[in-house]
């Protein structure tokens, strides 16, 4: 066999909020002595879903095996920091038996899966499979189908701009990459609309052999997702691009930056402003963590389009700093001030 003694990489690619990381922890969690490497990517300077997995206290997940790419998106960045990454991973004395990699939600997993074809890792890795995690919910409600806010509008009103809408255009570069498809957040559908979205997605895909897996909260089981052995550094071809034509991929059609707040005595209060927020702006993504006075631990705060949810998660260490921060991704021409200041206000 051609992938004998090379370490098997799964590429995990889905857009924002779709339920990356929460398949990564199930994964972490249910390893059963596989020892999993992770390669977390992600768009905003937070660096949250690092921290959320690691928060979680999974035992047997060492903190070392979890390694944050935080320069950019990482199908941009791949020479400068993911070959010098996955190549630490290898040399270890140690290597690991798999390696995961969480690519961040606008990230175009086909740059990735060509790397793998640089002659210093491509005798000691493959990639064993590229799973696309779908937001079932956002599916339903048209979010990469067509044009949903007024930007929108305006490239289409402009014929010297690329017709297609950001998020259909990585929607499309993320299912044609993919060897499995998670249709997730299946509990937010019904019965007839997940038959209805996974025949749209079945409709969209170049290969038949994919398959589609519906589920809810990520749950897929670890034997279903690892060993594809799809070698998709080797096929290449049947994975088509926007960008295969050497035009140029850049992450200007999104943006996002950090908000810094005092303690929130009410959390209630600021969810309901943050729901507010997505509603005026065009806002995807609000995640962040939250110092609440009187409590020992901290919450999360994970919001996706206008669907929030606070938990807490650990308790606040004694040597760092109680801090409430989220990040904001949206597209591209944020009113950064009138978010802020919406936030903010109480
Ligand atoms: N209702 C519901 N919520 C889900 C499901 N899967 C994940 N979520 C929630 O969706 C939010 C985002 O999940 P993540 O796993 O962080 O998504 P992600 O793809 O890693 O997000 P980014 O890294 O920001 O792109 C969290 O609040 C999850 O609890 C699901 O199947 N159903």
């Amino acid at each position: 066999m051609a992938q004998l003694g090379k370490i098997p990489a799964t590429v995990i690619t889905g857009f924002l909020g779709a339920g990356k990381t929460t398949m990564i922890r199930n994964m972490l969690e249910n390893a059963g002595g596989k020892r999993i490497a992770l390669i977390i990517n992600e768009f905003g300077d937070l660096g949250v879903d690092r921290e959320v997995i690691n928060g979680c206290g999974i035992s047997g997940c060492a903190e070392d095996d979890v390694v944050e790419l935080a320069n950019g998106c990482i199908c941009c960045t791949v020479a400068d920091d993911f070959l010098p990454t996955i190549k630490g991973l290898i040399d270890r004395d140690t290597p690991p038996d798999h390696i995961v990699i969480e690519t961040s939600g606008l990230a175009l997993p086909k740059p990735l899966v060509k790397a793998f074809n640089w002659p210093e890792i491509r005798s000691r890795v493959t990639v064993d499979g590229v799973v696309a995690v779908l937001d079932g919910a956002a599916l339903r409600d048209g979010l990469f189908a067509h044009d949903h806010h007024a930007v929108q509008a305006q490239r289409e009103a402009d014929d010297n701009l690329d017709h297609e809408s950001p998020l259909e255009e990585l929607f499309e570069e993320q299912l044609h990459c993919a060897d499995m498809v998670v249709l997730n957040k299946t509990d937010l559908l019904s019965e007839a609309e997940i038959a209805k979205v996974e025949a749209d997605v079945r409709a969209e895909l170049k290969r038949p052999s994919v398959k589609i897996i519906a589920t809810a909260h990520s749950k897929v089981e670890n034997a279903v997702l690892l060993g594809l052995g799809a070698a998709a550094e080797d096929d290449l071809d049947s994975r088509p691009s926007h960008h295969d034509d050497g035009h140029e991929h850049d992450h200007d059609d999104f943006e996002s930056f950090v908000v810094s707040l005092d303690n929130v005595e009410d959390a209630a209060a600021l969810e309901k402003r943050l729901i507010d927020v997505v509603r005026q702006f065009d806002v995807l993504r609000i995640k962040g963590f939250l110092d609440i006075p009187g409590k020992p631990m901290r919450q999360v705060v994970q919001g996706v389009g206008e669907r929030f949810q606070r938990y807490f998660d650990r308790p606040w260490a004694a040597t760092e700093k109680r801090r409430s921060e989220l990040v904001v991704i949206g597209l591209h021409g944020l009113d950064r001030n009138a978010i802020e200041a919406a936030i903010k206000a109480s």
